[in-house]
């Protein structure tokens, strides 16, 4: 494959981006071992050091945001609108989050469920950093996919190696900048470079292993840090199926799904991969795609200034031997010009679960459209296509909709809020990260206690000469019976209707001071009406 290197400096009234230069090795190996000095000298654990950090990488945003969107458009012709958008204005927010949250997030948490006995001894739970992380970056957000994780690393006290990709050479360069210029380069350093480079770092001891791509890399990552028995956190993609049923807003489902098809021109992880309609609304369904297109882009979408381009003649080649081997029909686009790298939003009505268009992760904006006769069966092919989609769309009725739709009636909204978690399961990936749950990715959940030494009298069964009578006592105070018999039915005792009674009969802690709050109010009104008429 063609590496994507950019031949000369890119300049622009408010900076330059220079030609895509790979790291030596040698440097990477260097800035590796002053990324673990630093995080043992426990610098990087101050928090007000963390938010300092993040403050200053907002600010480098900010100033870099014009280069950012150059880089993007120089990429993949992404749009100023979509650059600030899912990029730019992205970044930024998460900055503002984690300063605003992280004195909250760094507070110890309780331990749940804990029995009143062990109060003394305060257990709770600690977010420690777990050390150095390394992120190894896709090309299609690169901003967004390589800051995020960057963020949430900042503030749960870690230090970070950033590896942006590659193919987006443009926005791996501001990407370096920005990190030099905002950040303690003894604590957070961007490294480019390709696959040797890339095999290079991952000689070197990390703590976490953040890698956003493909499966078939996700496996080559995660088999390397197995090795050193690192946790990863993989970000990987798959073939999101989206469902329209003749309960569903047709109207709506095609606009949104375009949408999301449209967005840098389908390169989004979380975009579908084929839409299985209800056969009876496949015609309409089809009509309103075509509609929804002419008015997202009246002149097509090669004239459209919103419209991304491929990213590199590799991806272009991908997607044209997908749609040149499909069975199917084309319904709507199917034109390319390869000299510009442009593929226009394309829809292939087919009806063979193998298929070209299918069997891979299109990654670009061409999708297929399969009929379907019974809910069960359209939720079959999804299963033998592939059982762990990184998403899934719905637009059916409410009880439809409950079968199963991570987001329902829209494309991927489920995922584009910085404060929801991103993250797959089975083949798209483990772990998962955004905002507060970066946070909690990129942190071990410590237990600690503090037991007083007066609590001994508390703890005694517990010491040699082991006791059969303490013991006995022991268990007699704190075992706790079961509220369930053999068969697993509950077992409505005295104190299950001692505990309904207590709680007012509400299931939660919000209802049952609600509940008793409004009695306390009751008696209390009752009380003063009482007095008021002298009884
Ligand atoms: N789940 C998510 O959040 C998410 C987000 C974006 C993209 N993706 C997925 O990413 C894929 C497209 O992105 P891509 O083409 O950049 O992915 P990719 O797997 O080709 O590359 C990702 C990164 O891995 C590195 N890499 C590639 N081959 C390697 C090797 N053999 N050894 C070590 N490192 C290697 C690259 O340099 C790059 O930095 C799609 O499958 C998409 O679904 C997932
Ligand atoms: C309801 C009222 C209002 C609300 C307005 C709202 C809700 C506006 C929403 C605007 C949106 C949602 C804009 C869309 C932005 C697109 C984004 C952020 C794209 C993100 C892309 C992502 C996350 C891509 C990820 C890709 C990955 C992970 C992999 O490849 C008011 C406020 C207008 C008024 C009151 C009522």
């Amino acid at each position: 494959m063609a590496l994507t290197t950019t031949a000369t400096t890119t300049t622009t009234a408010s900076g330059s981006i220079p030609p895509l230069e790979f790291s030596s090795l040698d440097d990477i190996t260097a800035k590796h071992s002053t990324l673990r000095a630093t995080f043992r000298s426990g610098r990087t654990k101050d928090v007000e050091y963390r938010k300092q950090q993040i403050r200053r990488l907002y600010w480098a945003i900010v100033d870099n945001a014009e280069l950012m969107e150059l880089a993007l458009h120089k990429d993949m012709r992404k749009s100023r609108f979509e650059a600030n958008i899912s990029e730019i204005d992205w970044c930024k927010q998460e900055c503002l989050d984690a300063v605003a949250g992280l004195d909250d997030w760094v507070k110890d948490e309780p331990v749940r469920d804990l029995p009143l006995q062990f109060l003394p001894m305060r257990p709770r739970i600690r977010n420690e950093p777990l050390g150095t992380i390394l992120n190894i970056g896709a090309y299609n957000f690169p901003f967004q996919l390589n800051i995020t994780p960057l963020v949430g690393a900042i503030a749960a006290g870690n230090t970070f190696l950033l590896k942006p990709s590659e193919l987006s050479p443009h926005s791996a360069m501001v990407l370096r900048k920005i990190m030099d210029e905002a950040l303690d380069p003894d604590s957070y350093v961007c490294v480019n470079g390709g696959i040797d480079e890339t095999k290079h770092i991952l000689e070197h001891k990390f703590d976490k292993i953040v890698f956003t791509g493909g499966r078939r890399t996700g496996t080559i990552i995660a088999q390397k840090a197995a090795e050193t028995l690192t946790p990863v956190l993989l970000e990987l993609g798959g073939q999101n199926p989206a469902f329209v049923t003749r309960k569903g807003d047709v109207k709506l489902a095609a606009r949104r799904l375009l949408w999301q098809k449209c967005l840098n021109a389908g390169q989004v992880c979380l975009s579908h991969n084929y839409v299985l309609v209800e056969r009876c609304v496949l015609n309409k369904f089809v009509d309103e795609v075509k509609k929804q297109y002419a008015i997202f882009m009246p002149q097509g979408a090669k004239a459209s200034p919103d419209f991304s381009r491929i990213v590199n003649q590799h991806h272009f080649n991908r997607l044209k031997k997908m749609l040149d081997s499909s069975k199917g029909t084309i319904v709507m686009g199917g034109s390319m010009d390869e000299a510009d790298l442009f593929i226009e939003p394309t829809v292939v009505l087919v009806n063979d679960i193998h298929d070209s268009m299918i069997v891979e992760e299109t990654f670009g904006p061409i999708w297929s459209v399969l009929p379907f006769d019974t809910l069960d069966e359209a939720i079959n092919i999804a299963h033998e296509v592939d059982p762990t989609p990184l998403a899934l769309f719905t637009f059916g009725s409410d009880a439809e909709n409950e079968k199963g739709g991570a987001t329902m009636n829209d494309g991927f909204f489920h995922s584009m809020l910085n404060q929801t978690p991103i993250g797959g399961v089975g083949t798209s990936g483990m772990g998962s990260y955004h905002g507060y749950y970066s946070f909690k990715a990129f942190s071990h959940q410590r237990p600690i206690a503090k037991v007083p030494a007066w609590t001994d009298k508390l703890l005694r069964v517990r010491y040699m000469p082991y006791s059969a009578s303490e013991y006995k006592r022991h268990r007699r105070i704190n075992a706790i019976k079961p509220n369930f018999d053999r068969d697993g039915r509950v077992v409505k005792g005295l104190r299950y209707w001692v505990s309904v009674l207590l709680s007012l009969g509400s299931k939660s802690a919000a209802g049952l001071v609600f509940r008793w709050g409004v009695l306390v109010a009751l008696a209390v009104t009752l009380g003063l009406k009482r007095k008021s008429l002298g009884m």
